[in-house]
């Protein structure tokens, strides 16, 4: 996937970032960086195609599917975690069995295997949301985009989720992650920092 000369700005505002190019690897995990406001969420949006860009172009050579992890985890409460990652292998036509299999390796992955069979409103906030990332990975996405994973996460809590971001490296996915945390930062394989294309560069 490739970025080329990628510029937005929303209407009666100033350009948020301008001439981005950047291509992303599979089997890569990205940390994209910036201030309060550069543009992070805005920049996964348009990556989703969810918005438009104001300048420039996105390429989606081989990318299928993208799944989006949110930054507050949510789950059905009185589902087990093992049921929250089977679910998209069943719905993918997989046996119960087989899908139980594939959502336990995964578990296994991020190490839930622990509390597999807990309830999602038992689980804590860096279980919920590691198991989030786990059930990311669950529809092979060939993008996967994570946005602030730790933000409402105290800091033994987010180092739990930054040990869960080794984990998500797969060798088929490019994985980019939206964080202001360093940890996070560092946890990742490669960053983007956005600071360099802030509207500043319009000058
Ligand atoms: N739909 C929209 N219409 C107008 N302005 C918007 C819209 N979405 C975001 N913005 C503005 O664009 C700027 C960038 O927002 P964005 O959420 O992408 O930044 P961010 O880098 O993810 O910030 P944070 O680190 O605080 O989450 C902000 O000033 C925001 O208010």
């Amino acid at each position: 996937m490739t970025l080329s000369g990628l510029g937005h700005r929303f209407p009666n505002a100033p350009w948020l970032f301008q001439h981005l190019s950047y291509e992303f690897q599979p089997g890569m995990v990205y940390a994209l960086t910036g201030p309060s406001g550069s543009g992070k969420s805005t920049l996964l949006s348009l990556i989703a195609k969810l918005d438009k860009p104001s300048a420039g172009r996105i390429t989606h050579e081989g990318i299928g599917q993208i799944s989006w992890v949110f930054q507050n985890p949510f789950g059905t409460p009185r589902r087990t975690a093992l049921d929250h990652v089977a679910l998209p292998f069943l719905a993918a036509g997989s046996t119960i069995d087989q899908a139980e299999e594939s959502a336990s390796e995964l578990l296994r992955r991020f190490q839930l295997d622990r509390v597999a069979g807990r309830e999602f409103r038992e689980l804590s906030g860096g279980e919920a949301q590691r198991l989030m990332l786990a059930r990311g990975l669950a529809t092979h996405p060939s993008l996967l985009l994570v946005d602030e994973p730790t933000a409402q996460l105290d800091r033994v809590t987010a180092a739990a989720v930054d040990a869960g971001i080794v984990a998500i490296a797969d060798p088929t996915t490019i994985v980019l992650i939206a964080t202001h945390d360093p940890n996070t930062r560092d946890a990742c394989t490669a960053q983007l920092d956005l600071t360099p294309y802030a509207h500043a560069a319009e000058a």
